[in-house]
């Protein structure tokens, strides 16, 4: 018998959909300059500077997540999964106050700019209780999987990343972490199959305006003062 073909769930569908916008977030010219070695240290210096702030707002979004996971989904694994991608921002902030150090970046006195303050409205928007379980999810796993998809590209065969860069991508472009991301991708897909046209259709735009937000934020680190 001929083997079926892997069922393609909803977040594959609107990836090919949307593939420009995915295109632009996960190959960012930042993310290239990394893994060709032409990066200026004053981009790297911005992003990393305005990336702590933003994981700092995004463990609230986190938090939330979790609560909605214990709250809202039939399967009790889902909470484990959240659980373990809390944990890890724990080290992820740890990790932000090691490397402000090396590069003398003073994270008390960096100011958020525009599109770092935008992607935080957003995603305080989304931890309303009015937002359906499968719509969080489908944004919790497009934030993650466009780190997830950038970074990894800065270790894959062939690059020329700075050895001093290497320890920002294999935080985010880890096989645990790419794991993490699938497990995500999992609990997300589960949701939408039973979720109603409606809701598709938010978690469709949710997932484009996350990756606006993130090609947004890597446009920062262009005017790297
Ligand atoms: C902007 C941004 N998106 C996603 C993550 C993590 O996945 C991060 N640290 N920063």
């Amino acid at each position: 018998m001929e083997k079926k073909p892997e069922k393609r769930g909803m977040i594959d569908t609107w990836i090919d959909k949307h593939r420009s916008i995915y295109t632009a977030a996960t190959r960012h010219a930042f993310v290239v300059s990394i893994r060709d070695g032409s990066v200026d240290l004053s981009s790297f210096k911005t992003w990393l500077e305005q990336d702590y702030l933003f994981v700092r707002g995004f463990v609230p979004f986190v938090a939330n997540v979790l609560i909605r996971a214990c709250k809202d989904s039939g399967e009790s694994s889902d909470m484990e999964v959240v659980l373990g991608g809390l944990a890890s921002l724990n080290d992820e902030i740890e990790w932000f106050k090691r490397e402000g150090s090396k590069w003398d970046v003073e994270f008390s006195t960096v100011v958020p700019q525009n599109a770092n303050q935008d992607y935080r409205r957003f995603l305080e928007a989304l931890m309303s209780n009015e937002v359906k379980y499968p719509v969080i999810m489908t944004a919790f796993w497009a934030i993650e999987a466009v780190y997830q998809e950038s970074f990894a590209h800065c270790l894959e065969d062939g690059n020329k990343t700075p050895v001093e860069l290497t320890g920002a991508c294999h935080r985010w472009g880890n096989d645990g972490f790419k794991q993490y991301c699938s497990s995500v991708k999992n609990i997300a897909e589960r949701c939408l199959e039973n979720a109603s046209g409606e809701v598709l259709a938010e978690a469709e735009d949710v997932l484009v305006r996350v990756l606006e937000h993130e090609v947004a934020f890597w446009e920062m680190s262009r005017g790297g003062q």
